[in-house]
């Protein structure tokens, strides 16, 4: 039996009168599975939470939000930065807007050896791609959060013995230009602290990491100033802002330096 088609009104597509664009509209807080590409070349399956925008031109009342959830289920993307680009294009062009907006966040494992015993132990790191797109031109950052051991030097030089010392949290914000693997943020990041730190050490692990941070004390200030230094470097990076707190093993308040470059 035929059932008459009822025609709905598309109340997302009529006119608005109040002639008030909007920078960004969609959804936010949607969790999805992805594929995450790492450095070696294997696939790392993953959930990530969506923010997902676009603007509004004053002229049009709502923007077509089914359209953002489509994009997500259409594909269990296979996210590289390069991927993430072709999203960013998509979502433009599915909902015929002029700029957009992507956050995708995401845990992201790293396989670690321990320094000594050469034992395997995944370590976890908070990341976000955070895509930007106008007139068709994406523009790519990526956010890693990557867990560090501070040792101060102040502590080291004015103490008879030992020193204090705690986890941190280094914060990287990227913009990139070209091709950069998440690896490629962390592996500098943890180069420039008193120490990295692993899933799973042995005891001659743990004298290793205890006395390199010794041999290598670091304040806030000198994290973020040599991992500017190494950002100034490298010419896939074209701005980028960079965060270091200490969660001072001494106070109940943490220590915190930041760089920005525009
Ligand atoms: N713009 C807008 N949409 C909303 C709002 N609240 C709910 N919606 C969504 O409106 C959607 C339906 O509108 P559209 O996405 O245009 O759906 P559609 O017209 O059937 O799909 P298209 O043919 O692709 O436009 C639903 O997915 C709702 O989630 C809101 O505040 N603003």
């Amino acid at each position: 039996m035929n059932k008459a088609v009822t025609v709905m009104p598309d109340v997302q597509g009529s006119a608005d009168t109040r002639h008030i664009a909007i920078d960004k509209v969609g959804i936010k807080d949607i969790k999805h599975p992805i594929r995450v590409k790492d450095r070696s070349g294997r696939e790392q399956h993953t959930i990530a939470n969506f923010n997902m925008y676009v603007s509004l031109p004053h002229n049009f009342k709502g923007t077509h939000m089914s359209r953002f959830v489509e994009i997500l289920n259409e594909h269990e993307y296979e996210i590289t930065v390069d991927s993430f680009k072709d999203m960013l294009v998509e979502m433009t062009k599915r909902l015929e807007a002029r700029a957009g907006h992507i956050e995708m966040a995401f845990t992201y494992f790293v396989i670690k050896l321990a320094p000594v015993s050469s034992v395997r132990s995944l370590l976890d790191y908070e990341v976000t791609f955070i895509g930007e797109i106008t007139d068709d031109k994406p523009v790519i950052t990526v956010k890693v959060i990557v867990p560090v051991t501070s040792l101060c030097p102040c502590s080291k030089e004015i103490s008879q013995y030992g020193a204090h010392n705690q986890r941190s949290h280094v914060t990287v914000t990227a913009k990139t230009n070209g091709f950069l693997w998440i690896e490629d943020l962390i592996d500098l990041v943890e180069k420039e602290a008193s120490c990295q730190l692993y899933g799973l050490l042995k005891r001659p692990d743990e004298k290793y990491v205890t006395e390199y941070a010794y041999e290598h004390p670091k304040f806030v200030e000198d994290m973020v100033r040599d991992i500017a230094t190494k950002l100034n470097k490298d010419p896939r990076v074209t701005a980028y802002v960079v965060e270091s707190e200490n969660f001072e093993s001494i106070h109940n308040h943490s220590a915190y330096a930041m760089i920005h470059k525009a």
